[in-house]
């Protein structure tokens, strides 16, 4: 039985990074000289199976036509939406419905390509409509208090809890009918594995390395310049 292999990245990249406060949407921030969305698309691109990127940008985005890879044959832009998933619809749905879309965070950089290559492992898996990079919960979990947000409620159980990472596999026709069915249905959807679930789709969780944070946080740049530096070691190694 012959599989589509070929990938499909799809990089949200609309945002304008209202909790980093930096004088410009956080992707564009520089780390060792480069900035966040290209560290991101050379760690997509590093991947043999994906051959393209989709990139999802603000309508009023001035920095990305300046940068060094935008007229790269790999790469189209699409106009990114208001929400996250309304910038992931406009891209998935120019794709054909049997693709593979590998939907990842422009604010995620420190991706390796060891995990891209567990997450593709799914294309073959028929069992799952896909799946997503996720850590399991290490910390106790607290719920606040409704009307008292800094004063605990309750414990919640941290049994079976993973934090959603990115990316996430699924195909380009059952993501965007699943994303749409959301969006018309007021489902929230914070990430595409919601949406797919939301309609019934199985979806796998695939244990990932934590150090792919999402950078949100001023604190969280420093911690994204080691992780790269890491991986930029590990990758001098082989
Ligand atoms: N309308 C939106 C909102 C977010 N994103 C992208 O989705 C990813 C995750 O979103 P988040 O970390 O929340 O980024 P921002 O929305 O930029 O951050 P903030 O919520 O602090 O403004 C980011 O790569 C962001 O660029 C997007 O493509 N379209
Ligand atoms: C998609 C995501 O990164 C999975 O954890 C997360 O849901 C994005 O949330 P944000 O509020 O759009 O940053």
């Amino acid at each position: 039985m012959s599989f589509n292999l070929s990938v499909t990245a799809v990089v949200p990249a609309a945002g304008i990074g209202t909790r980093m406060q930096a004088g410009k949407p956080k992707q564009y921030l520089e780390i060792a000289g480069k900035t966040i969305l290209e560290h991101t698309l050379n760690a997509l691109m590093a991947h043999p199976l994906v051959n393209h990127t989709i990139i999802a940008a603000h309508p009023d985005d001035t920095i990305l036509p300046t940068l060094p890879f935008y007229k790269k044959s790999w790469l189209s832009v699409v106009q990114g939406g208001s929400e996250r998933a309304h910038s992931v619809l406009n891209a998935v749905s120019t794709l054909p419905e049997t693709a593979w879309a590998l939907v990842h965070d422009a604010a995620r950089p420190c991706l390796s390509v060891d995990d891209i290559g567990k997450l593709l492992a799914l294309m073959k898996d028929e069992s799952v409509a896909g799946g997503i990079l996720a850590t399991p919960v290490r910390d106790t979990m607290k719920r606040a208090h409704p009307t008292k947000s800094q004063i605990v409620s309750h414990t919640e159980s941290r049994e079976s809890l993973w934090h959603a990472l990115t990316p996430q596999l699924f195909k380009a026709g059952e993501l965007t009918h699943a994303i749409q069915a959301g969006l018309t249905s007021g489902t929230l959807i914070t990430d595409e594995a919601s949406a797919m679930e939301a309609v019934g789709h199985q979806v796998k969780l695939v244990a990932g390395n934590p150090a792919n944070i999402k950078i949100t946080h001023p604190e969280d740049l420093p911690l994204a310049a080691f992780y790269l530096s890491q991986l930029a070691q590990q990758h001098n190694k082989e």
